[in-house]
């Protein structure tokens, strides 16, 4: 059916062509600025310059035609090669960096083999069944005589632009007893009158040879074919050799060239049955056999086209490249060139301004980019719908950015991982310093020679684990903090880790960098710090808390003790939960079982383990009141600086003058801060105190001006084990009061030899004690 009337032109080719309509979009195709608007696709093919659809858009020899669809939505709008007068549709046009394009040579069932079918013929294409054009086909009867024949001649390349691509195609022939060949660029009249020839045999007696994908000469063949193809025409050998006759298991013979890949044998394609006997039909209608053409620029004709040398010397209108960062190529299938954007540039270098920077940002990619990212921005909370609409988006963005900026994905791929791969690094540099350096510390602490000597030592990480990282803090003074910890074993047993204050202090990275640091005591120099240690390991008492190990990786070791149940002597007479519930024989049984403690260190090495620092809060109880001193010695270990510059800063109110003047540590030290103690215990105040008018006094100095001014300290004793009645038990208790303040004033003689030993301490308390147990006999036997 041919169509015509308003909206229908004919052009320079004879071809029929609708006018564009106002729905068609045209750009401009920018070869010149001086260009027309051009169309710029047709049926979903982009027409690329030097191709183009109508006057200046289009280089002589690429014009093509939008042929129109007048079959409403059924069909789409067909792009063909307007320089032939056959019709080839055009599936794709490519200008770099290979001018190619790929067609379909067709014709359609209806118009059995015309050589020229009209293009307003083509209603509603897709459901009518075209076969290829380029097809050439034989068919004969049971003698061998042809019924018909078709030679598939077309020419793609009047105007000398086109090749077909001797690299992407193939020559197949089909048949029983067959010998074709394509030939091309007729030469002159006469035996061998084409430049160019390729064809193959193919040959079976019946369709037991042949195999579905097999072609290779059963009833298949295939052959590639030379370059310089710009027509074909396909010759078979019929007759003679060649006969044939009794073959109707075979009755046609078929010849096409066809892009590589697009066909594939079936052994069902020598079958006629579906062929009328009076025609030469396609083997399968439904074949499509696309074409791949080379494209060159060749504008004298395709025998005397020019070369790269000579095209730029060419005038500028003539020269093909237009984008300044274009470059020519010779073509290799064929005369002529071809234009190529040069290295690190990419577009149509046959455009001025054509060929831009792979680098340079697309100005529509980045709006895309930012509005985008601020939609993502103001919608994070928005519905299912948007976040699917942003995820499409995204995705093609994201394959935008890929093909606009290929480096951009190599370099952010690179930096990721480069990224990770630093990470990783920095993690493990920073895993095996610190165990470099928790292992230089342990060493210069005495850890190897320690553990030789059988001392419990723990690592960080087992401290970690035991105070379950350091969770319950007991309690901090000047030395360090303490943390209740839990070890589990066949014997699981609370702890008490102590730590000194500057091992936890501090930026971790610091540590990091620093070297290791021991400290300064002036204990390690001659290995005394290890001595402390064992020393400290080695001694058991019961009124002294056990040190049941330590940890040696950080610079002041971590020291690990027995946990003491009950609180301290301090908590028992201050503390509001418990104040005033120890009896005057509980208290002495307290002070006895410290002072005990203290002659047995000082009788150990008299002159490095005195205490330094007795108080009530060193005086800790276990379940049944027996006291238990701590911190002996572990104020050596965990101290930062000098030990006896470090002991000045203890609790002054308990601290010997002596030793505050001379800064010179003796037995008696201990002595004259027992004595405090002793204070402490009968009167229940503090060291250092607030009388009720706010003013500050110190307990020793009160306690001495009460005994200078009223003869006996009892204005100052604890109400709670001290009654001023006339009974005896009264005055039983007064006594063993007056004693016990009597032996503390003894202890805070300024004089230290003045002093009494701790020994001697001991021992008068315990006269004390039998005067205050006659009292609680008489006190049970008159119950
Ligand atoms: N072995 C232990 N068992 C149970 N609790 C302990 C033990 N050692 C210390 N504590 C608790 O930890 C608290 C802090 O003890 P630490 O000896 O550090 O403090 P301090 O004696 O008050 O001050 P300083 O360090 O100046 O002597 C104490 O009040 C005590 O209750």
């Amino acid at each position: 059916m041919r169509r015509g009337g308003p909206g229908h032109c004919r052009s320079s080719d004879g071809l029929d062509y609708e006018a564009p309509t106002s729905e068609q979009k045209y750009t401009v195709a920018n070869s010149s600025s001086m260009m027309p608007p051009c169309q710029q696709s047709c049926g979903g093919v982009d027409i690329p310059y030097p191709f183009g659809i109508g006057n200046s858009c289009f280089r002589q020899g690429f014009e093509v035609a939008c042929v129109k669809n007048t079959n409403g939505s059924a069909g789409r709008d067909i792009l063909v090669l307007a320089t032939t007068d056959q019709t080839i549709r055009v599936l794709e046009l490519s200008v770099s960096p290979f001018p190619e394009a790929r067609v379909l040579g067709l014709s359609l069932d209806n118009q059995t083999h015309s050589p020229n079918p009209h293009p307003c013929d083509w209603v509603g294409y897709g459901q009518a069944s075209p076969y290829p054009l380029d097809e050439g086909s034989g068919c004969f009867n049971s003698t061998g005589d042809v019924t018909g024949s078709y030679t598939g001649d077309v020419n793609f390349n009047p105007e000398g632009v086109y090749r077909i691509s001797n690299t992407q195609n193939e020559l197949f022939v089909l048949g029983c007893n067959t010998f074709i060949y394509a030939k091309g660029v007729r030469w002159h009249v006469g035996r061998f009158g084409y430049a160019y020839y390729a064809g193959c045999v193919a040959v079976t007696n019946g369709t037991n040879g042949t195999k579905d994908g097999a072609c290779a000469g059963v009833g298949c063949c295939h052959v590639d074919i030379p370059p310089g193809f710009t027509d074909t025409t396909m010759s078979m050998s019929t007759g003679g050799y060649w006969s044939h006759a009794n073959q109707e298991f075979c009755p046609c013979d078929y010849a096409f060239i066809v892009e590589k890949g697009n066909y594939s044998f079936k052994a069902s394609d020598l079958l006629s049955t579906h062929i009328p006997s009076n025609q030469t039909m396609p083997l399968r209608v439904d074949w499509t056999m696309p074409l791949r053409l080379d494209w060159a620029i060749r504008d004298n004709g395709s025998m005397t086209a020019i070369s790269c040398a000579q095209a730029p010397n060419k005038p500028e209108h003539e020269y093909a490249c237009r984008s300044n960062n274009s470059e020519f190529v010779d073509s290799t299938n064929g005369p002529g060139y071809f234009c190529n954007c040069k290295q690190g540039y990419q577009g149509n270098p046959y455009v001025v301004g054509g060929c831009t920077s792979e680098h340079k940002c697309g100005h529509k990619t980045l709006t895309r980019f930012f509005r985008n990212s601020l939609l993502r921005v103001s919608h994070t909370t928005s519905c299912f719908h948007l976040t699917h609409f942003l995820l499409v988006t995204d995705m093609k963005l994201s394959l935008q950015i890929n093909l606009i900026f290929p480096w951009l994905n190599m370099y952010l791929s690179f930096l990721s991982a480069a990224t990770f791969v630093a990470v990783i690094l920095g993690c493990i540099a920073i895993v095996l310093l610190r165990a470099r350096n928790d292992r230089l510390i342990f060493t210069k602490n005495g850890g190897k020679v320690l553990e030789a000597q059988g001392i419990t030592i723990y690592t960080k990480r087992e401290l970690k684990k035991i105070t379950n990282g350091y969770s319950k803090h007991l309690g901090g003074g000047y030395f360090g903090n303490v943390y209740e910890g839990k070890i589990d074993g066949s014997e699981p047993r609370k702890v008490a880790v102590k730590c000194s204050v500057a091992t936890r202090v501090g930026h971790p990275w610091k540590k990091l960098i620093q070297p290791p640091h021991v400290p300064q005591q002036g204990l390690d120099e001659d290995g005394s710090f290890i001595n402390e240690i064992k020393f400290q390991f080695d001694v058991r008492h019961k009124n002294i808390v056990q040190l049941l190990g330590c940890c040696l990786e950080t610079n002041i070791p971590i020291l690990v003790f027995d946990f003491v149940t009950n609180g301290s002597l301090d908590d028992a007479l201050h503390s509001s939960r418990r104040s005033g519930c120890l009896s005057l024989l509980e208290r002495l049984d307290i002070a006895i079982g410290s002072a005990e403690a203290i002659p047995y260190m000082h009788s150990l090495d008299s002159q490095k383990h005195v205490h330094g620092d007795i108080k009530p809060s060193n005086i800790l109880h276990d379940d049944s009141l027996n006291p238990k001193v701590s911190d002996f010695g572990s104020s050596k270990l965990l101290s930062v600086d000098s030990y006896y510059v470090r002991a000045v800063a203890g609790d002054t109110g308990y601290m010997d003058p002596f030793y505050i003047k001379t800064q010179h540590f003796t037995l008696e030290c201990d002595v004259y801060s027992f004595g405090v103690v002793l204070l402490e215990l009968i009167t229940r105040k503090r060291a250092r105190y607030q009388d009720q008018d706010g003013v500050e006094k110190i307990l020793s100095m009160e306690f001495v001006m009460c005994l200078n001014d009223e003869g006996s300290g009892r204005t100052m004793y604890d109400e709670k084990i001290y009654s001023s009645g006339e009974d005896a038990q009264s005055q039983r208790n007064t006594q063993c009061l007056d004693k016990i303040g009597m032996l503390a004033v003894r202890c805070l003689k300024e004089d230290k030899r003045e002093r009494p030993t701790m020994e001697k301490v001991v021992e008068e308390l315990m006269q004390v004690k039998v005067i205050a147990c006659s009292q609680a006999e008489f006190e049970s036997k008159e119950r």
